[in-house]
């Protein structure tokens, strides 16, 4: 999100302006699938220990690349913009080189700062243990260094997606906070009528269809003449060019299940801190 262009935070937050965020984010994702399903699955990157007296590290070969781009980007003051979440602990990461940029006030500091909605352990989880090999073959091709640079390109891209949760859960609580605030106060909170609350299924329906429709555009193929050929999704896979199963499922099964609970772990804490006489005056709107 351009969080600079001079727009106040009620044009920022519309939740229609947010979710054109979700659907582009979704072409950038989709194509750095694209990218990842070129190289073999190469195994090895993953495993903990695997390359350890080369890197003299414990960890994966993939961990060493995030914590390598991810130092390079600290510095050029990436994870000090709202929607940037790194993989490696911010403790851990270099300070950035230039003073920070003047951001507007959108979400409440002591829900977004809240360690529960930083949800990257589970992004690399599921990525590495189902995404992975769902869309390579099943080989080691030795490119170690491809298939992790485009491995940090689609996590990036995931990581930003489902943390964009917490702008969708700003604007909703925003547009009717006295349907939130009794969930939240109530002890312990009401996970489930929060979650009721935010799920919307008609939107996460189209989504998937219009997910179904952009990898099948995206992977598709033309002949050097600029035709393009008609093929199935089964030819489309066979070409390895994009298993569009695989990116739908990822959505339904990871990436929307994640981005509300995002949601969810962000209303939980929308409340710390705030007087009450600013819940009175939100409970008072209904
Ligand atoms: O668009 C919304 O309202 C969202 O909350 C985002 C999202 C999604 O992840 O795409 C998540 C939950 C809703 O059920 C619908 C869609």
């Amino acid at each position: 999100m351009n969080f600079t262009s001079g727009e106040d935070a009620s044009q920022l937050l519309s939740l229609d302006r947010i979710r054109g965020q979700l659907i582009r984010l979704e072409d950038t994702i989709i194509f750095s699938l694209i990218e990842r399903a070129q190289f073999g699955l190469n195994e090895k990157i993953y495993q903990a220990g695997a390359f350890k007296d080369e890197l003299d590290s414990q960890g994966s070969w993939l961990e060493w690349f995030l914590y390598e781009i991810e130092s390079f980007h600290a510095k050029a003051r990436r994870y000090t913009s709202p929607d940037e979440h790194s993989f490696t602990p911010l403790e851990k990461l270099p300070k950035p080189v230039i003073g920070l940029q003047a951001y507007p006030t959108l979400l409440h500091d002591p829900a977004a700062r809240h360690p529960s909605v930083n949800v990257n352990s589970k992004i690399l989880d599921f990525y590495v243990k189902h995404i992975v090999p769902g869309i390579t073959p099943p080989l080691d091709d030795g490119n170690y260094g491809s298939a992790a640079t485009r491995d940090v390109e689609v996590l990036q891209a995931l990581s930003r997606r489902i943390h964009f949760g917490m702008f969708v859960s700003e604007s909703k609580f925003l547009s009717a906070p006295q349907d939130f605030i009794p969930h939240i106060l109530s002890n312990p909170p009401n996970t489930e009528a929060l979650a009721g609350l935010i799920t919307k299924p008609e939107v996460e329906a189209k989504l998937l269809i219009r997910l179904r429709n952009k990898a099948r555009v995206y992977g598709g193929e033309m002949n050097a003449d600029g035709t393009v050929m008609e093929l199935s999704d089964a030819e489309l896979k066979a070409r390895g060019k994009i298993d569009i199963e695989q990116v739908v499922g990822m959505y339904r099964d990871w990436v929307i299940p994640l981005t509300k609970d995002v949601e969810v772990d962000y209303l939980i804490h929308r409340l710390d801190g705030v007087p009450r006489s600013q819940i009175d005056a939100w409970l008072g709107q209904s």
